[in-house]
């Protein structure tokens, strides 16, 4: 069984996008994250699971700038990130979604994906004239299509169900174009087919984009990842391909239960 330095990609000769670094995360006296390391590469899809409980929660947060680790060291391309809060990461190409969603409830939704490309134009200098708004406009519709939302493009987000809500915030993080998607069990309250839709909008993304996911729904996190990191009690306690994962009997022991088949 690997610990902490399963969870470091095969050397590929490119550098890290996110470089996680003997982190550890102290809530009072519970340690929820125990020197954690993780090298997430650049067009890496991964997938953190775990039981309740594992800090998988905490390392995405630590990660996506929310909570700052009591130890350790978390750096973007490159960039000593640690105590940069969450509002820096989109500047370095990182968008992230929540388990609850946030949307604009009073807005429809192509005016929801318009303010997050008009936040990422801003902090790109990009000049307020028309032929940029009727741009965005037409962005935003484009968006609204990936994330299966083009019939609801005038609705209000209020008006969604919990599954399209999540669809729109998935498609504001994809409108910002990122590097980096951090995306916060994107499966949870899903139908059956809006997971489909989930994954199928997953894998039309740009190869390069990198991807984290933290997921619970074992059937998106193997079919979206290509490396899959089970943490345990606050570490990583193994990682490798979802066939590995799946064959592996300490996950099995650990999260899957002794019945679990390969
Ligand atoms: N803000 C907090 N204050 C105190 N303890 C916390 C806090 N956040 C998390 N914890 C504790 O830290 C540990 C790790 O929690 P975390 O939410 O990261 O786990 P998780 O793997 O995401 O679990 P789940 O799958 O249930 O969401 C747990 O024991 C949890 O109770």
């Amino acid at each position: 069984m690997a610990h902490t330095s399963a969870a470091q990609s095969e050397p590929s000769g490119s550098a890290p996008v996110i470089e996680v670094r003997m982190v550890t995360v102290a809530f009072g006296g519970l340690l929820a994250l125990r020197g954690v390391d993780l090298d997430i590469m650049p067009g890496e899809r991964l997938a953190v699971i775990g039981p309740n409980g594992a800090g998988k929660s905490t390392l995405f947060n630590v990660i996506a700038g929310d909570i700052a680790p009591t130890a350790g060291k978390v750096a973007v391309k490159g960039q000593d990130c640690t105590y940069r809060p969450s509002r820096h990461r989109p500047r370095l190409g990182v968008a992230r979604t929540y388990q609850k969603a946030r949307t604009f409830d009073g807005l429809t939704v192509r005016d929801n994906i318009y303010l997050a490309l008009a936040g990422h134009a801003r902090r790109h200098r990009a000049l307020w004239r028309s032929s940029v708004d009727a741009r965005m406009r037409s962005t935003a519709a484009n968006v609204a299509e990936t994330v299966w939302l083009a019939g609801q493009l005038d609705h209000p987000a209020g008006q969604l169900a919990h599954g399209q809500k999540r669809q729109l915030e998935l498609g504001m993080a994809i409108a910002t174009g990122p590097d980096v998607m951090l995306l916060d069990e994107p499966a949870s309250g899903l139908s059956r087919g809006e997971r489909e839709r989930l994954i199928e909008v997953l894998e039309s993304l740009a190869p390069e984009v990198t991807l984290l996911l933290i997921e619970h729904d074992m059937d998106v996190a193997f079919r979206i990842a290509q490396r899959v990191v089970v943490m345990a009690d606050g570490e990583t306690v193994t990682a490798g391909s979802p066939a590995q994962v799946q064959k592996d009997t300490n996950v099995h022991r650990i999260y899957l239960g002794t019945e679990a088949t390969a």
